[in-house]
């Protein structure tokens, strides 16, 4: 969710992201230089917050390969198979169905196929819902969980998997069984509660009983606050949350703040004892639906790729600022639209 704000120039993340999305820069710089387009190339990297961005059109008038942004690059890299046989990484989210194709299971397989990873789904629910709001939802029976869950368990090898809406505690027990019992690699837990537009979507007591299983947690504030029982309205109590979430079972826990106003759009994360804050610069747009599951989502793919968790959630901060930028100007339902997963306008 947004409320406003300036937008700034700058990367997301930690410090050492922000240093290599400079430095990515720096490098398309000095290639489209080589075709006369430097100032182009300038002006489209400050206008993207100093990320690398290049058009189609430039690349082919410098001679440059079609070639992916860095933050899809090393995902696809293994993809490429050079004439041998090639299994490219497999993620599974374990969700809810949005009609409207801007959160749930639809933002997180576009997050996956944007990143270059092979997605596989479990629906937890079906939902009625635009970017308007929810109108209705169908909690899908423990048991056709069950059997989703075998069958793509049964015949893929999961490198991550990601929790989003579950809906009921009897769905919710399904999934934690299934973690307790090992079947979950590298599980993102987004504690998905309610949409931003207010229809409920899921109970504490329904994610409570994954959070223990979770190598990442990414409750924003208002689920952060609803699962400690104590208010998070600022980044102290960020901080609080995390620390209080971290010592009830997740590996790592990252409260989002998207909800909170301000310049910059902070995330706490908190894991091994160690309490790092993200900053990064707050897209002034209404169209935010996704935000967290698209966040959790990009998390679980990097995680596959072997990424440290304060890596993987920089370079998810990184690819959701990214979305939020190219589709600022996007027109797409009347109400809070969804994010430009593939770059189309960024
Ligand atoms: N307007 C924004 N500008 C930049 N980053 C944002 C904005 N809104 C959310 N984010 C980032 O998106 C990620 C998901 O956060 P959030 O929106 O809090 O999740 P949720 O959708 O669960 O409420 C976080 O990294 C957060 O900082
Ligand atoms: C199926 C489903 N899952 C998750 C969300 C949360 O997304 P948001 O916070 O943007 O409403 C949603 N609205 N629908």
């Amino acid at each position: 969710m947004c409320r406003g704000g300036r937008r700034r120039s700058g990367s997301a993340g930690r410090d050492h992201a922000s240093h290599r999305s400079r430095r990515n820069s720096g490098e398309l710089d000095q290639r489209i230089c080589q075709g006369g387009q430097l100032e182009a190339a300038r002006k489209r990297a400050r206008a993207h917050g100093g990320l690398p961005v290049r058009a189609a059109a430039d690349r082919a008038h410098a001679g440059i390969k079609p070639d992916r942004p860095e933050w899809a690059r090393s995902a696809a890299a293994p993809n490429r198979n050079q004439g041998k046989p090639v299994t490219p990484k497999t993620i599974l989210t374990i969700a809810g169905s949005d009609s409207g194709g801007g959160a749930g299971i639809q933002a997180d397989l576009k997050v996956f196929a944007a990143l270059g990873a092979y997605g596989t789904s479990v629906l937890t629910a079906v939902t009625a819902q635009n970017t308007r709001g929810v109108d209705a939802v169908l909690p899908l029976p423990p048991r056709t969980v069950t059997e989703q869950l075998d069958s793509v368990l049964a015949d893929f090898t999961v490198r991550a998997v990601k929790t989003g809406m579950l809906g009921t505690p009897a769905v919710a027990d399904v999934v934690a069984q299934a973690a307790r019992d090992g079947r979950l690699p590298q599980l993102v837990v987004d504690p998905v509660l309610v949409a931003t537009s207010g229809h409920r979507l899921g109970v504490v007591g329904a994610v409570e009983r994954l959070l223990p299983y979770a190598r990442v947690a990414t409750p924003n504030c208002a689920e952060a606050a609803a699962i400690t029982g104590r208010p998070v309205d600022d980044l102290a109590g960020m901080v609080v949350a995390a620390e209080a979430l971290a010592a009830g079972g997740p590996e790592h826990v990252v409260v989002t703040g998207g909800d909170l106003g301000g310049d910059e759009a902070v995330d706490v994360l908190h894991g091994g004892g160690v309490t790092t804050l993200l900053r990064g610069p707050r897209v002034d747009t209404r169209h935010t639906h996704g935000t967290g599951c698209s966040f959790s989502a990009a998390i679980a793919v990097r995680l596959a790729l072997g990424d440290p968790v304060p890596a993987a959630v920089g370079a998810a901060k990184e690819y959701v600022l990214r979305a939020l930028s190219g589709a600022r100007s996007w027109e797409l339902g009347a109400g809070r639209g969804p994010l430009d997963h593939f770059g189309w306008s960024a």
